[in-house]
């Protein structure tokens, strides 16, 4: 079995695509403000029970027609694959910060975000795990980028201090490639400076191995 067929194979046209993300972007958009005023509302109680009752007839309106239990990671006829199902930066994710990776040919990449209360851990910082979520994903583009992609094997994360929530940039390059690891490494910073640093082992698993051009040619300006 192929890799993209465990991926999932997709019909749809660049055209189709870009139709759908103009439609679903916004609505993403909107959820994430949502997420954001839900959680932090000092509203009356009869405008929080008004606004419950919008949601879940958004929800139901939504759920009209709907896939299955993940949208995937998808290609296109022009082969090009969109994860819009990311965590950390899918286009139809409202959990994802979302992260827009810039990367140089060669694979260096980097991105920024605002962080706010959604990723709260202790008071005022990002939860030490987001902070991992995010270097996992950028240490994983930056080894897709530079040709060498993988799952995480092995991901060792050193929190320098604490990450305060506001402007964030995650930086990610491929240090090395050893047979099917490639070892990358990768810092988050803030205006506070260096906040953490991860080493990670990217490995392409051995049932894709002979699928790793086709993966490696994949990827799009964006896309993880
Ligand atoms: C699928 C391709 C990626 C496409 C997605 C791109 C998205 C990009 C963004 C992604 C961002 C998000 C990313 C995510 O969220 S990825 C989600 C989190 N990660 C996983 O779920 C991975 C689960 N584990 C596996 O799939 C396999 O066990 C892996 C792939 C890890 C190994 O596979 P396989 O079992 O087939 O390998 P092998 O037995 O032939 O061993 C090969 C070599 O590797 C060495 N080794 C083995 N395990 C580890 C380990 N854990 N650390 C260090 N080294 C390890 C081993 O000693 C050997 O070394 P050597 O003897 O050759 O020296």
């Amino acid at each position: 079995m192929s890799l993209i067929g465990d991926f999932g194979v997709d019909p749809m046209t660049p055209e189709q695509f870009d139709a759908e993300a103009a439609l679903f972007g916004p609505l993403t958009d909107s959820v994430r403000t949502l997420m954001e005023a839900t959680l932090m509302s000092e509203a009356e109680a009869d405008d929080v029970a008004r606004a419950r009752a919008l949601v879940d007839e958004a929800a139901a309106l939504l759920n009209t027609r709907r896939g299955g239990i993940a949208l995937g990671t998808r290609w296109g006829t022009d082969g090009i694959r969109r994860s819009w199902g990311n965590a950390v930066m899918g286009l139809r994710n409202p959990v994802a910060p979302p992260l827009e990776f810039t990367h140089d040919d060669d694979g260096p990449s980097w991105a920024e975000a605002e962080l706010g209360g959604l990723y709260e851990g202790p008071p005022g910082l990002v939860h030490g795990g987001v902070v991992a979520l995010l270097l996992d994903q950028a240490l994983g583009s930056a080894a897709f980028y530079a040709g060498s992609p993988g799952m995480t094997g092995t991901l060792t994360v050193r929190y320098r201090q604490g990450t305060k929530l506001g402007p964030v940039r995650v930086e990610a390059a491929l240090d090395r490639v050893e047979g099917v690891k490639s070892f990358v490494v990768g810092t988050v910073i803030t205006p506070d400076g260096v906040c953490a640093e991860a080493e990670g082992i990217f490995i392409l698993p051995r049932e894709v191995r002979h699928l790793a051009g086709e993966l490696a040619q994949s990827f799009h300006p964006g896309e993880g």
